[in-house]
């Protein structure tokens, strides 16, 4: 299990990261989500025990990550610009981590290498930015962490290759529950592989959630009416987050639980009535009001 509790970190006199609380469960996906400068790499290196933090505890098995040794041998961490040493082949790197990872699996290098079709005797900065990232990504896999700790990680990568990768962390974390955290800017990807969400901004942890949590407690109506106008008391027991109008159907934004809300509509006897679930993008942007709009612009 990964803990940040009261985790505070400056940089001479800019606060990056303050007072954040942050649990990951084994064997979950947790995204981490925030705008550019929200601190997401330093909570991120927080974690990977590069940075030290100023205040509270970051630990991992409720061991302190900074400058464990032992702990670094279950943790990966992929940055958004992957290192590699200069000159080395794919194969070089492997032996590297061979010796630093006890967990290792030789095979599963050699199968993972197939499958993406890598030429292991190259040297690793001769291949384009989005080849680097798969060598790194079957690196990674190939010495079993328990952690996994990916900074943007399929930026630059085609849609073919990501499906891959996504695949592949998802069997990782089903057959022996690796835990992984991927910080992104990218709503739609997050929704796609996590299970759990945390929002960071300016440095403070807004939100965290079970994904289907905020999901189910959400929901987008279509409602239409034969007079035209919903009943003015589901309006006021709906209490929508949000209204619209489109043509003769309404569109509201409302919080609760879907069978109460749906009870509650069909007493009414709509002429048209749906019920759908919000993206999370969707839920980003009601959930959090202002800050939800603020963060979604610079979000893709
Ligand atoms: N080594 C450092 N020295 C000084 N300031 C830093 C350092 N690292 C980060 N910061 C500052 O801390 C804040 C948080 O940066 P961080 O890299 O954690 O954000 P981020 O959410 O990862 O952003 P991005 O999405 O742009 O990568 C930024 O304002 C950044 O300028």
């Amino acid at each position: 299990m990964i803990e940040l509790k009261g985790a505070s970190k400056k940089f001479d006199h800019y606060i990056a990261l303050e007072n954040v609380n942050l649990s990951i469960n084994r064997g979950s996906i947790y995204g981490l989500i925030g705008s550019n400068g929200a601190g997401k790499t330093t909570l991120i290196k927080l974690l990977a025990g590069i940075y030290r933090q100023d205040r509270g505890e970051v630990t991992i098995n409720k061991e302190s990550v900074f400058e464990n040794i032992s702990l670094k041998r279950k943790v990966f961490y992929i940055p958004d610009h992957p290192y590699f040493f200069s000159q080395y082949t794919a194969k070089q790197m492997a032996r590297f981590y061979k010796s630093c990872y006890p967990t290792w699996e030789e095979e599963r290098f050699q199968k993972l290498a197939e499958l993406f079709e890598l030429n292991v005797n190259k040297k690793i900065h001769t291949f384009s930015k989005g080849w680097q990232r798969q060598i790194a990504f079957i690196l990674a896999l190939s010495a079993n962490p328990e952690i996994l700790i990916l900074d943007e990680p399929l930026d630059g990568l085609d849609p073919v290759v990501r499906k891959k990768v996504k695949n592949l962390l998802i069997h990782d974390v089903a057959e022996r529950e690796m835990t992984i955290l991927i910080s992104s800017h990218n709503l739609r990807e997050i929704e796609d592989i996590c299970d759990h969400i945390g929002i960071i901004h300016k440095g403070t942890l807004l939100i965290q959630k079970e994904l289907d949590d905020l999901k189910a407690d959400i929901h987008k109506i279509q409602v239409a009416y034969k007079n035209g106008t919903p009943p003015d008391k589901l309006l006021l027991n709906l209490n929508p987050l949000h209204t619209e109008k489109r043509g003769s159907v309404f569109l509201f934004i409302v919080r609760g639980d879907e069978d109460g809300i749906e009870k509650q509509i069909l007493q009414t006897n709509p002429v048209i009535f749906d019920l759908l679930p919000l993206t999370l993008e969707e839920i980003f942007i009601y959930e959090m009001g202002d800050i939800g709009y603020a963060i979604k612009n610079v979000l893709v």
